[in-house]
């Protein structure tokens, strides 16, 4: 295995204790049970029960730890949107910025509004439309980008993930707004393939199915500076995995992002499917999964677990 640049921070004195911390933290979070609303567009989310929940978190410096539902699979949906990031940072040859915005948008995550005043530029890689484009610049560098998608997730998971077919079909039948946004910018150029053949990839990268041990292990590039943990390979230019990061903190969670910097304080990643990632960079990474979601789309008890984790351990960004 490679070296892992990791000298620059000893292990964090509440690491230690994760043994004891998780299920503190899933009794205080099981008192949550019922304030969030299960995603009910489709069949396949509709039906996964309420108070279900999962905290795995994979340190740096020591073994992975976890409780709750940790080996039950669930749809990453959104989270998805950090892995074709990562795929277009490493293949697609042009520039990426100057189709897909950095800023955090304040609007749900399936908003038209502002790409009409923007010219059908998205406002950043992690809402739907920025992500519908990042899948056009994974068609444009890639002969087959689900499947190189999956390949790669696999790979840093640790074994083979894949595509639920029904929640992929769900999501073609549903996907009204998410045709809306592709077209809209279709109809500003920046969109260069068929609309039909750009959400495809959209609508199954949405619907890789994946437990939270997985999802917290798959982003342990993120952590250490770009290169998987566990393979020594690198995934992401340093410089790379820190702007992943940094728009993680500040776009991840949506019209939520500025109300987890404040209350979570580290990049985070949520999916309708009820899954937030975070990551503690040169320290952990984090996933937590309960599928009763706020207004805003984002895990009640998944927001309010990374919260008692960052507290308890005392790791945050700031
Ligand atoms: N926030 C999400 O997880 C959104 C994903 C969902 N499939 C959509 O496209 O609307």
């Amino acid at each position: 295995m490679a070296e892992i640049s990791l000298d620059r921070h000893e292990a964090a004195p509440g690491v230690g204790q994760l043994d004891t911390i998780l299920p503190r933290i899933a009794e205080e979070v099981s008192g949550l049970t019922g304030q969030g609303r299960v995603a009910d567009y489709i069949p396949a989310l509709a039906r996964v029960p309420a108070e279900r929940f999962a905290l795995s978190v994979n340190p740096l410096h020591s073994e992975p730890v976890h409780v709750g539902d940790h080996d039950t699979t669930f749809s990453i949906q959104s989270i998805s949107k950090v892995f074709t990031l990562t795929l277009a940072l490493q293949r697609f040859e042009g520039d990426l910025w100057a189709r897909i915005g950095r800023e955090p948008s304040g609007d749900p995550f399936n908003s038209l509004v502002q790409l009409e005043h923007e010219e059908g530029i998205p406002r950043n890689p992690f809402i739907n439309a920025g992500a519908i484009v990042v899948a056009d610049l994974l068609l444009t560098c890639l002969e087959d980008p689900l499947h190189e998608l999956v390949t790669m997730v696999s790979k840093l998971a640790g074994s083979k993930i894949v595509v639920d077919g029904e929640v992929a079909l769900s999501e073609a039948e549903t996907g009204y707004r998410n045709r809306s946004l592709a077209h809209l910018m279709k109809g500003f150029g920046n969109i260069t393939h068929d609309p039909q053949d750009v959400l495809d990839v959209y609508f199954a990268q949405c619907s890789l199915a994946m437990t939270s041990d997985q999802l917290a292990r798959a982003l342990g590039y993120l952590a250490n500076d770009g290169v998987d943990p566990a393979s020594g390979e690198r995934v992401l230019e340093v410089s790379q995995a820190r702007r992943v990061n940094a728009l993680m903190l500040t776009c991840g969670t949506y019209d939520a992002a500025g109300e987890f910097a404040f209350r979570v304080g580290i990049p985070c990643k949520s999916g309708v499917g009820g899954g937030v990632v975070g990551i503690v960079p040169h320290h952990l990474t984090a996933c937590a999964w309960s599928p009763g979601l706020d207004a805003t789309g984002n895990s009640v008890k998944g927001r309010a677990a990374l919260e008692h984790l960052v507290t308890e351990t005392g790791l945050s960004v700031f």
